[in-house]
């Protein structure tokens, strides 16, 4: 007779300043898209679950913000107080910083973590090293700077890396039934989805261009009757920005930037749902609304 071990299950915190490639790590580790991704800095600004489960074990992970120290902003007050709130009651922490460098930045997001905590040192993108074994005295150093549960030095883009990382996870899982069924891999409706998609391809599309202020309201989510289609999605949504100029940034020559991150939207979406997207892109200027906390409240950044 062999025995069934018990399941696991339990909550770990992603943390890190801005870049590190949090969101990346997620995916990665949950195996598919639910937190966006961009060279922009500061690109995350929900709390996102992502769920993974492996054996008996089930791994569910919070993503939080870039911590931002630069601006005092209603928003990034928001942001902040989303981190803290985020690592306070996890079994385990992710503490992201990048192979070779540990900045004041680092240093900061590593203040904010409650003792108490497990915390997994992550030295992501050590593919950016260009030795190694420079890589060994920094590890080193960077050992004393807390009392780590584990280091683990690694690239999120690299899938052996990945996979090598839930076993060392699993034992700060408590003993405890699984919180999701075993395919489920975010908690996240497919409305809120469907704005994240549409805020990463303005992101992408517009490069270092557009301010973070920007952001992207989901107006309509409705499911309707179709002949034709299995299922259809009709979308309307909304880019907010805070200048003119930037709205005509996001419009592009003749419309076609604003084209194109709506049929880039509309492509991924219908992938990720399985369904015919209608989508409808609309901006609008609000200007100032970052430091407006009413306003930050209402767009749901909490
Ligand atoms: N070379 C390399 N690049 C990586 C790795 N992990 C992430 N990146 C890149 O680093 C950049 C930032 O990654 P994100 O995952 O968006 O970083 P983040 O920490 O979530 O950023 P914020 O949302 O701003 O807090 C992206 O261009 C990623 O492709 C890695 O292991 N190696």
């Amino acid at each position: 007779m062999t025995d069934t071990p018990a399941q696991r299950c339990g909550l770990i915190a992603i943390v890190g300043k801005p870049n590190v490639g949090k969101s990346t790590l997620l995916n990665a580790l949950v195996g598919q898209k639910v937190s966006i991704t961009s060279r922009k800095a500061q690109t995350t600004r929900h709390r996102i679950t992502g769920i993974r489960t492996v054996g008996a074990s089930q791994f569910v992970f919070v993503d939080t913000p870039g911590f931002q120290t630069r601006h005092g902003t209603a928003l990034n007050r928001s942001l902040n107080k989303t981190v803290q709130g985020a690592v306070g009651d996890v079994d385990l922490v992710l503490f992201v910083v990048e192979a070779g460098k540990f900045t004041p930045g680092d240093a900061k997001v590593l203040a904010l973590l409650k003792p108490g905590i497990p915390v997994v040192l992550v030295a992501n993108k050590l593919d950016e090293l260009n030795r190694r074994a420079d890589a060994a005295p920094w590890l080193q150093e960077t050992a004393g700077k807390h009392e780590f549960a584990e280091i683990v030095p690694m690239s999120a883009k690299n899938r052996k890396d990945i996979e090598r990382l839930f076993p060392i996870f699993e034992k700060y899982l408590p003993e405890q039934p699984w919180w999701y069924g075993e395919d489920e891999l975010t908690d996240r409706s497919e409305k809120f989805l469907a704005g994240e998609t549409v805020r990463e391809k303005l992101f992408r599309l517009t490069g270092d261009e557009l301010p973070y202020t920007s952001t992207v309201v989901v107006d309509k989510f409705d499911e309707e009757p179709s002949p034709k289609h299995k299922r259809l999605v009709r979308i309307a949504a909304t880019i907010i920005v805070e200048r003119d100029s930037h709205k005509a940034m996001v419009i592009g020559d003749k419309g076609e930037r604003l084209k194109r991150i709506g049929t880039e939207a509309r492509t991924e979406l219908e992938k990720l749902m399985d369904c015919k997207v209608f989508l409808e892109l609309w901006v609008k200027v609000r200007s100032g609304w970052a430091d407006d906390e009413a306003r930050v409240r209402s767009f749901g950044y909490e």
